[in-house]
């Protein structure tokens, strides 16, 4: 008996993307992108991982769909490789990349599957970076062109497009830390990546609607709720610059409010060059607001840090030591902050729709016998499930949700050494092996809910 059903039609779904998956980064025309040249990098990445083979999906992408067939998921969240489409980032178009994406979504809709395509997931071409990159204001301009082409190509059969993932993470992991490609340090150059990012989003958004009649399109920010350690009130205020900095930075001006003041003022000189226009091309209205929650952040003051902010998020050994469950990655495994990041969008910012466009976790997956037990990915998924259930019954538009991910991949940083695959992929053979999650996600899906 189903205790809690989801509506009639709810998209359950997975997810994934073009470099953490494909492989083939020398075929068929493709260019390099900043992750090639990041991870080919000595240091940059676990043990040296790159994206050369991943899970070579470009050329076992049947096998993949019959697997999302038999998931029984109705939708599918993948990302395209500009670098297929536009090798050295605009101009000469690369036909055998399009060809790839073609063929691909005719069998996803020859298996009843839902394609939603993320236009960029952070595989910028390595010719745009050598112009500048993000901080450079063109490049704007370059992916509105790079959205047009493949919405031209796709847009009569692919129906819901997402323009970028995370846009914080591509500024501040890529930026600021440099942690992730192209591996910049400076802060003033991450906010005005930030700033060229949401521009971009501005200008693909009509090229994308031209081209691809009555299409769904959004954008995924990953977001989290802020929780002060202490309700000091220097922590407290802490937490408000931290939830400026990672949520309202992004969602005030996608939801036509402009940049927040709190951090414009706590930016300073450091705040984004904008020209006349920027801001009203950035709240050009979208159709759903993408999700990707993992973990809350739980921040405290700290006037030592470097950045403005004065804040920094509480260590995982911290969360551990008071009473959290981390997952592999040391993130705080907390469901009810699912609930309370949808409840507060819901009241802050009314999107029309809501996807979780990317939820999941890392364990330390076993193959024992020619078996994956993942009991622990299990309880995640039911909890984090139930919690989008409650924000459904206090009348949060959620209409889908994509576990993160179909099978395991490329862990950007990490390499292959943290697996969040419903499917374990050894990397030895490439073998796809269905784990415990992926049987259990595929009765939920069947019964559009959970059991107990
Ligand atoms: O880390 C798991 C996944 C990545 O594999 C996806 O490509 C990416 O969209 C994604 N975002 C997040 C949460 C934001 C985040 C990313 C990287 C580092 C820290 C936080 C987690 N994930």
């Amino acid at each position: 008996m189903v205790e809690r059903r989801f509506p009639d039609g709810f998209l359950w779904g997975t997810a994934t993307a073009a470099y953490q998956i494909e492989g083939a980064v020398d075929e068929d025309g493709r260019g390099p992108s900043i992750w090639d040249t990041f991870s080919h990098t000595p240091g940059k990445t676990f043990e040296g991982h790159t994206g050369d083979v991943a899970c070579d999906h470009y050329h076992r992408w049947p096998e993949d769909v019959h697997l999302m067939q038999q998931l029984g998921a109705p939708a599918y969240r993948f990302s395209i490789a500009w670098p297929r489409i536009l090798p050295q980032g605009t101009g000469q178009v690369n036909q055998r990349g399009l060809d790839f994406y073609d063929r691909l979504v005719d069998a996803l809709l020859q298996a009843e599957i839902t394609p939603f395509v993320t236009l960029y997931h952070w595989d910028l071409p390595q010719a745009l970076q050598d112009r500048g990159g993000w901080a450079a204001r063109e490049t704007a301009e370059a992916f509105a062109a790079y959205a047009d082409v493949v919405a031209r190509r796709l847009g009569d059969r692919v129906k819901h497009w997402i323009t970028h993932n995370e846009p914080w993470v591509v500024a501040f992991v890529g930026h600021f830390l440099g942690v992730h490609a192209p591996g910049i340090q400076d802060a003033r150059i991450a906010i005005q990546v930030s700033h060229h990012l949401l521009l971009s989003h501005g200008h693909a958004v009509p090229a994308i609607r031209a081209a691809s009649p009555d299409a769904q399109v959004g954008i995924t920010l990953n977001l989290s709720p802020v929780r002060p350690a202490t309700e000091a009130e220097e922590d407290r205020l802490a937490a408000q610059r931290y939830d400026g900095f990672l949520n309202r930075w992004f969602l005030d001006p996608l939801f036509g409010r402009g940049y927040p003041q709190d951090m414009l003022a706590t930016y300073g000189e450091l705040a984004p060059t904008a020209q006349t226009g920027d801001l009203d091309a950035i709240a050009v209205p979208i159709d759903f607001l993408g999700v990707n929650y993992y973990t809350p952040a739980f921040v405290r003051y700290d006037a030592s840090v470097l950045n403005p902010l004065k804040a920094i998020l509480v260590p995982p050994e911290e969360l551990q030591a008071a009473g959290y469950e981390l997952t592999e990655m040391g993130w705080a495994i907390v469901p009810d902050g699912l609930y309370e990041l949808l409840i507060r969008l819901q009241r802050d910012f009314a999107p029309s729709t809501i996807y979780i466009t990317e939820n999941g976790a890392a364990f330390a997956d076993q193959l024992e016998d020619g078996a994956v037990r993942d009991p622990k990915r299990i309880a995640f998924l039911h909890d984090h499930f139930a919690a989008a259930h409650r924000a459904l019954q206090d009348g949060v538009p959620l209409r889908g949700y994509f576990v993160w991910s179909l099978m395991d991949n490329f862990e950007w940083a990490h390499g292959y050494s943290k697996r969040f695959g419903l499917i374990y992929i050894d990397y030895e053979t490439l073998e796809r092996i269905p784990k415990e999650s992926y049987a259990w996600y595929s009765e939920v899906i069947r019964a559009n809910g959970l059991v107990q």
